[in-house]
């Protein structure tokens, strides 16, 4: 019904502005109404970071945190709630998550570590969660993305954690066993390969290069394609974009992205194999995250080696009615035969379900480390 009113609403105010310059729209006058539109959403984009600016002023003098996604979530939800349309919701969510990224940038420019190079699947996800006007800062390593948070060099980082084809990856989980950096967020980003050259030409490849990962995810596409071509493992997509800049006859399996940055052209677009393959992007920092409402909390912990201890670590959360959403288990480094469980559940580690959840835990554990509360991806 609301929904019907304001669609009515926006079409009759829409004609009477047209009509007012001419009987029938022409082109030129339409683009003229979006002109003068565009001019009042610049006009109140700079209300807005007025407002902004002087939020910024108050965290000064009360020191405290520039960026709240406690915030974020809640704009974001009541705009993307409220929209009656035809304006797509996610593309709400696509202009204000610029807006909101500006506005902190002229607040305290935000500078986050992710693992580089630049344009690697890492860096798509920086920028999805934190929009173009913070500042990305690629790093060499895992490890160097956690150190360049510990030392106040960047207030969060970005790493992948697990791969919906390829499972975990280890080397992420490995450092909360040595770093005390919280989880602030995750991400998701849907994984998709696409084949570059500088042609764009499907016959004049005669080489494809890309980080093993890819090239085993588009590894039916290329057999049936582009079979008896030399596939090249290098260290990451983005070196292989760079080296078909070289090269005529090499194409690149890497990010539409890269394409962009680098220049080339599309030999075909989406030929991962397994259709749906999402990474999901771990966001840590040195602070534990506000409650958003809609929360998942990681934990972290090792067993006594006894009978019965796997149903006893589950019967905290299990008689409370608490959802696990993963549990994964590592080696415990040193001790043969010893692990450390990964788990994730719904709920915040301030919910009293969970803490008591938590503390219960600890009766059957050697250690147990919350490594972080934060907002389920969407
Ligand atoms: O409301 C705040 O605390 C702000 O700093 C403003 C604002 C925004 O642009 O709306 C900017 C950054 C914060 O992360 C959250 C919101």
């Amino acid at each position: 019904m609301a929904y019907r009113y304001v669609l009515y609403r926006t079409f009759t105010s829409a004609r009477k502005v047209t009509e007012s310059v001419s009987d029938k729209p022409t082109l030129a006058n339409l683009r003229q109404e979006i002109d003068a539109i565009d001019d009042k959403i610049l006009e109140l984009l700079n209300q807005r970071a007025t407002l902004v600016m002087q939020v910024g002023a108050l965290k000064t003098q009360t020191k405290s945190d520039f960026h709240v996604p406690s915030r974020e979530r809640e704009i974001y939800e009541r705009l993307t709630a409220n929209n009656p349309g035809p304006f797509p919701s996610e593309g709400v969510r696509g202009v204000f998550r610029e807006i909101i990224s500006a506005s902190l940038a002229l607040e305290s420019p935000m500078r986050v570590a992710f693992l580089g190079p630049s344009a690697t699947f890492s860096h798509l996800a920086a920028m999805q969660q934190f929009g173009l006007s913070a500042e990305l800062s690629p790093e060499r390593s895992i490890p160097a993305v956690f150190e360049a948070v510990q030392k106040g060099e960047a207030y969060y980082g970005l790493v992948p954690v697990e791969n919906s084809t390829e499972g975990v990856i280890s080397h992420t989980l490995d450092m909360f066993m040595e770093s005390d950096l919280k989880i602030n967020a995750e991400v998701l980003l849907e994984v998709s390969h696409f084949l570059l050259s500088r042609t764009g030409r499907i016959e004049d490849v005669k080489k494809v290069y890309s980080h093993p990962q890819p090239l085993a995810q588009c590894r039916k596409w290329l057999a049936t394609n582009l079979p008896n071509i030399p596939l090249v493992d290098v260290a990451s997509t983005t070196l292989a974009a760079q080296i078909v800049t070289e090269d005529y006859t090499a194409a690149a399996i890497a990010s539409e992205y890269a394409a962009s940055l680098y220049n080339l052209k599309v030999v075909k677009a989406r030929i991962e194999d397994q259709v749906n393959n999402f990474t999901r992007f771990l966001v840590v920092g040195r602070k534990f995250a506000d409650r958003s409402g809609d929360d998942k909390t990681s934990l972290m912990f090792s067993v006594k080696d006894e009978p019965g201890i796997l149903h006893r670590m589950l019967v905290p959360f299990a008689s409370r009615g608490i959802n696990l959403t993963k549990i994964e288990s590592r080696p415990l480094k040193g001790k043969a035969w010893e692990y450390i469980f990964y788990l994730d559940l719904s709920g915040h580690i301030s919910d009293p379900q969970v803490a008591e959840a938590v503390q219960e835990l600890s009766s059957c554990c050697q250690f147990v480390k919350v490594l972080g509360s934060y907002p389920r991806a969407k």
